[in-house]
């Protein structure tokens, strides 16, 4: 498998718990290279438009309100099979459904405030990337 990247959010719950660094070390153990980051408030436009295949979907509103409710990190991983290898970190949506020593095993609560979002398909990765990032602020492969 080539090396891939991915987009990686962590969410509000988990900025607000001061748990950035430990889910970071979660992706440098497993050999995803963080080659972009930064801290945003997203407004309800940039919420619902990153989530806008939920659109129809009862969770929706509440979804948008907690991506709103404080400032996440959004970034991009880097490595081998990264998308994969993201959402097996990550684990099950349902974080009591999450198998044990995953991120949100380890560090959610619920479905809504669930700590980590990570893209699942190359076209999503693709896509996620460029709605928060411009080819001015991704740096070539590091290594
Ligand atoms: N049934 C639900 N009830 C409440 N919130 C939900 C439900 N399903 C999904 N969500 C919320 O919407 C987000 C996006 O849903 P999706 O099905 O894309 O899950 P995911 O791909 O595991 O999560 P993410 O897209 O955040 O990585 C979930 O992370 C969760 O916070």
């Amino acid at each position: 498998m080539a090396v891939q990247r991915t987009f990686s959010i962590i969410k509000p719950d988990a900025v607000a718990k001061n748990q950035i660094g430990a889910i970071q070390s979660r992706f440098e153990q497993a050999g995803l290279n963080i080659v972009a980051a930064k801290m945003l408030q997203l407004s309800e436009q940039v919420a619902a438009g990153f989530y806008a295949e939920h659109k129809e979907r009862g969770f929706f509103k509440d979804l948008v309100a907690f991506m709103t409710s404080g400032p996440v990190l959004v970034q991009v991983l880097e490595g081998e099979n990264a998308i994969a290898r993201n959402r097996e970190l990550m684990g099950a949506t349902n974080p009591k459904e999450a198998a044990a020593g995953t991120i949100r095993a380890d560090f959610a609560q619920s479905i809504d405030e669930n700590a980590v979002h990570g893209s699942d398909s190359e076209s999503s990765a693709a896509r996620e990337i460029a709605y928060f990032f411009s080819a001015t602020e991704l740096c070539p492969r590091l290594r």
